[in-house]
């Protein structure tokens, strides 16, 4: 197992150390630990704390010969069984819900772990075990995010536990946030940044498959993620294709901030945003259908060359204009935007509104190519799932715009058919296709 393999590195002994300090009625019943701590924990759960088996003296019923089980697998007190009494405050809580985080030692993660494990994403009556995803080269450090978690005792979050394999990590998990790529350097290929991340997002697809809730619902952060989102799927045949989301959300947040500041409104008058396509330099953002104070964003930007040429470039390219500027790739509007993206999904979308997110294309009604990972508007009932929104209208400029990031799509689904079961891999991309932080 390899998660075992390495020194412990987090959790409960956190949640214990804190909470021994803090338990109001400690006491042993019938060789059992029964702690005021508020949540049941399944008793099979693998855990690692932050003190190592020596520091920690195991309890007083943990020492008997009989019960409780020790199980070999993990720490020291956190190996007992051990009875839980919900606390009043908790009894509304919901059921523990467990989420994966992959390249949880990256920067874009070491915003959204804090956000998760505050309450912020899930809401504060959602309990919440992190399961960090890192590899052999980022052990160490995913050992000091889960230290940071642990100091900064947030209630709500009742496990953590890191490991590098992905069949391990994705146990059971509701959530899959696949943030862990590798970055495009100087002088790659389009192409080979396909290919590499490709293997990724194919080998944690079958972990998915093998191991997730069969409700897991994912979204493909990594770059490029719709094609690495479209690879994940085709890799998890067992979990609904409608699961599986690329992150566009920021590009949304992008957008809405560009016409908010040329409308001179606030961005909240802002609504009705789509991003079409690909999270690319190809990507739409949608002004045709686009609200400003619930009026048409045309009718309140009259600047027709502004929307199709300054807005349009400004909202593809702007990932590059933050790198120029502050030396690294968006980490903390990204996280934002992935609270914003799994927040869609579990609150209703306020009526009349939508969102945008990179879904599986098969069966759309606007007669985009089948069977790519495009983004679309969406709405949501705040049940984790969505439905494409109909109402929108298209003219000449916009549909243009859109099939060229569907040529790109397609043209990037041809380079990894030997990673989607769909046989040789031809590779022809489009010249100027690249991300948006790439300039
Ligand atoms: N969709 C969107 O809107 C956006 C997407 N992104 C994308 O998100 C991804 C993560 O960004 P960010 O957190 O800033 O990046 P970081 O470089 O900080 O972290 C990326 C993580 O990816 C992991 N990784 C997986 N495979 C490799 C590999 N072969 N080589 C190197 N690292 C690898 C590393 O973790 P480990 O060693 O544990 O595997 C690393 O911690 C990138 O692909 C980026 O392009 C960024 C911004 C917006
Ligand atoms: O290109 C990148 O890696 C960063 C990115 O996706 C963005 O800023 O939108």
């Amino acid at each position: 197992m390899a998660v075992s393999k390495f020194t412990p590195a987090y959790t409960e002994a956190h949640s214990l150390s804190s909470q021994f300090s803090s338990l109001t009625e400690t006491s042993v019943f019938n060789n059992r630990i029964r702690f005021s701590h508020p949540l049941p924990r399944p008793h099979n759960a693998r855990v690692f704390c932050s003190v190592s088996q020596n520091e920690l003296q195991a309890p007083v019923a943990a020492q008997q010969n009989d019960t409780p089980k020790i199980k070999h697998e993990c720490f020291g007190v956190f190996c007992v069984t051990y009875d839980l009494v919900a606390e009043e405050e908790t009894k509304s809580w919901k059921k523990l819900i467990n989420v994966a985080v992959s390249g949880a030692a990256g920067m874009i993660s070491n915003h959204l772990l804090f956000k998760l494990a505050s309450g912020e994403v899930f809401g504060p009556d959602q309990p919440i075990a992190l399961k960090l995803l890192g590899s052999e080269r980022s052990f160490e450090a995913l050992e000091g995010v889960a230290m940071e978690l642990e100091d900064s005792l947030y209630p709500l979050l009742r496990e953590v536990s890191i490991g590098i394999d992905p069949y391990d990590v994705f146990k059971g998990v509701e959530w899959a946030l696949l943030i862990g790529a590798k970055p495009r350097g100087p002088g790659m290929e389009r192409a080979a940044l396909l290919d590499v991340n490709g293997q990724i997002f194919a080998e944690q697809g079958k972990a998915l498959n093998a191991v997730a809730s069969r409700n897991v619902k994912v979204l493909v952060v990594g770059n490029p993620c719709n094609t690495n989102a479209l690879i994940c799927m085709k890799n998890a045949p067992n979990i609904p294709p409608k699961n599986f989301h690329a992150l566009t959300r920021l590009d949304e947040n992008r957008a809405k901030c560009q016409l908010a500041l040329k409308a001179g409104v606030f961005y909240d008058k802002v609504s009705n945003v789509t991003i079409w396509g690909n999270h690319s330099t190809t990507q739409v953002p949608d002004f045709l259908n686009a609200k400003i104070g619930g009026v048409p964003a045309k009718e309140v930007i009259k600047d027709n060359h502004w929307l199709e040429n300054e807005f349009t470039q400004k909202v593809q390219t702007r990932g590059g204009a933050l790198i120029k500027k502050w030396g690294r790739s968006s980490a903390a509007s990204t996280a934002v935007s992935i609270v914003d993206a799994i927040r869609s999904l579990v609150t209703p979308t306020p009526k009349g509104d939508w969102f945008s997110t990179g879904v599986y294309t098969t069966g759309n009604p606007y007669g985009i190519a089948e069977d790519i990972v495009f983004s679309m508007p969406c709405r949501s009932e705040g049940n984790g799932d969505y439905e494409l929104v109909e109402d929108v209208i298209f003219d000449d400029y916009l549909r243009a715009r859109i099939k060229k990031s569907e040529d790109e799509l397609l043209a990037e689904k041809k380079c990894v058919a030997h990673l989607t079961g769909e046989g040789n891999a031809y590779c022809d991309l489009p010249g100027d296709t690249m991300l948006p932080g790439e300039m």
